[in-house]
C-alpha cells in the first residue's frame, strides 16, 4: 500500500501542505497540525523534516519503515494534558530549526543530526503525565526499576530503543554497527539532559563555553571534542523542551493551559494520597501567570540568553520574544494600580 503524500492520511491535504511548508520556521503552530494531520503531528513533522534534510537518503531508510516507527512511537505517547505527543512533535520541530543555526553550520555530521531530530521526537515517549519525584514519591514500579535517578528520561529512553527491535520498524538497519553504537550513545545523553535536576550544571558548562568560544572566519563555532559536540546538543534539546515562553503568545498560552492541568491532575492524585501537594500543584491555590514569571526569571531566560550568546544573533529574536511574553505575564500580574487608569 502506497504511503500518502504527507506520510498520514488527512482530509485536508492542500491545507497541512500548506502548513508544513513552514516546518524551518519558529513558532509552527504544532496544534493546527495536529487537528490536521489526524491526531497524527509527531508522524507527520517527523516525516516531513526527515524528507527535508534527506535522511532517508543518506542513511537508506524505507519509507514504510519510518512511518511505521513513527506511527507506533506516536501511539506510545499518552493521553496527558502536556507530555504527550503534540508535546513530542513541538520539540523535535524546535529541534530541527535550532539546528539550522547559521552559527551551526557545517558543525554537525549528518548522523549527529538525525540522532539529534530521533532523540527529540522519542523524548517524552509513554510520559505518564507525574514527575519523577511523584514516582519517588509513591516508589512507582518506574523509581524501583531506575533507582530513584532520571527515571523518567531512562524509561522514555528504553521504550524508544524497544520500539527498534521489530524489523519493520528498524529505521537504521541499514547503519553500520559503529554508527548505530555513535546515534545511540548520542541519543542516550540527549534524552537524559532533558531531566531538569540537569539543568543547573548544563547551564554552567553552557556558560563556560560561551566565554572561551572559539569561531572560524565567518563566526561558525568550532566543537573538537565529542564532549563539546555533545555539551551543545544535550543544551540545545534542552532549550527545545523549554521552548514554550519563547512562542508566539497564542501559542504558549495553550502550552501553560496544559501543562498547569498536568501538574493539578498531579495534584489531585497526591491529596487523594494523603501526600503533601507539590508546589504549583494545588487546583485551589492556582497562581499561573506568578509561576510563569518566575520560570522565565530563573530557568528558561537565564538558559536561553546563554544559548543566544553562543549562537549570536542566530536567537535573538526568540529572546525578544521571551522577553514580551514574560511581560505580559508580569503585566498580569501586579494589582490594578490605586490611581483611576481608565
Ligand atoms: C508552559 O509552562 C511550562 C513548560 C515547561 C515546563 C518544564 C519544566 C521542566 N521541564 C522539562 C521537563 C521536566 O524536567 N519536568 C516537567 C515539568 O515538571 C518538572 C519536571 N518542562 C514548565 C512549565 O511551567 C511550569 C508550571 C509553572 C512554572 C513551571
Ligand atoms: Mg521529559
Ligand atoms: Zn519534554
Amino acid at each position: 500500500d502506497s504511503i500518502p503524500e504527507l506520510g498520514v492520511q488527512t482530509f485536508h491535504t492542500d491545507e497541512l501542505r500548506s502548513l508544513m511548508s513552514h516546518i524551518d520556521d519558529w513558532g509552527l503552530d504544532t496544534f493546527r497540525i495536529e487537528d490536521l494531520s489526524g491526531q497524527r503531528p509527531l508522524t507527520a513533522i517527523t516525516y516531513k523534516i526527515f524528507q527535508e534534510r534527506f535522511l532517508l537518503r543518506t542513511y537508506a531508510i524505507e519509507p514504510h519503515t519510518l512511518i511505521s516507527y513513527l506511527l507506533t512511537l506516536e501511539d506510545h505517547y499518552q493521553q496527558v494534558p502536556y507530555h504527550n505527543k503534540a508535546h513530542g512533535a513541538d520539540v523535535c520541530q524546535s529541534m530541527h530549526v535550532l539546528l539550522n543555526a547559521s552559527a551551526l553550520d557545517g558543525v554537525f555530521t549528518e548522523l549527529e543530526i538525525m540522532s539529534a531530530i530521533f532523540a527529540s521526537a522519542v523524548h517524552d515517549v509513554d510520559h505518564p503525565g507525574v514527575t519523577n519525584q511523584f514516582l519517588i514519591n509513591t516508589r512507582n514500579d518506574l523509581a524501583i526499576m531506575y533507582n530513584d535517578e532520571s527515571v523518567l528520561e531512562n524509561h522514555h529512553l528504553a521504550v524508544a530503543f524497544k520500539l527498534l527491535q521489530a524489523d519493520e520498524r528498524n529505521i537504521f538497519s541499514n547503519l553500520a554497527a559503529k554508527q548505530i553504537k555513535t546515534l545511540r550513545k548520542m541519543v542516550i545523553d540527549m534524552v537524559l539532559a532533558t531531566d531538569m535536576s540537569k539543568h543547573m550544571k548544563l547551564l554552567a558548562d553552557l556558560k563556560t563555553m560561551v566565554e572561551s568560544k572559539k569561531v572560524t572566519g565567518n563566526n561558525i563555532i568550532m566543537l573538537e571534542s565529542y564532549d563539546d559536540r555533545i555539551q551543545v546538543l544535550q543544551n540545545m534539546i534542552h532549550c527545545a523542551d523549554l521552548s514554550n515562553p519563547t512562542k508566539p503568545l497564542d501559542i504558549y498560552i495553550k502550552w501553560t493551559d496544559r501543562i498547569m492541568e498536568e501538574f493539578w491532575r498531579q495534584g489531585d492524585k497526591e491529596r487523594d494520597l494523603g501526600l503533601e501537594i507539590s508546589p504549583m500543584c494545588d487546583r485551589h491555590v492556582a497562581s499561573v501567570e506568578k509561576h510563569q514569571v518566575g520560570f522565565i526569571e530563573f530557568i528558561v531566560h537565564p538558559l536561553w540568553e546563554t544559548w543566544a550568546d553562543l549562537v549570536y544573533p542566530d536567537a535573538s529574536a526568540i529572546l525578544e520574544t521571551l522577553e514580551q511574553n514574560r511581560d505580559w505575564y508580569q503585566a498580569r500580574l501586579s494589582p490594578p494600580s490605586s490611581s483611576s487608569s481608565s
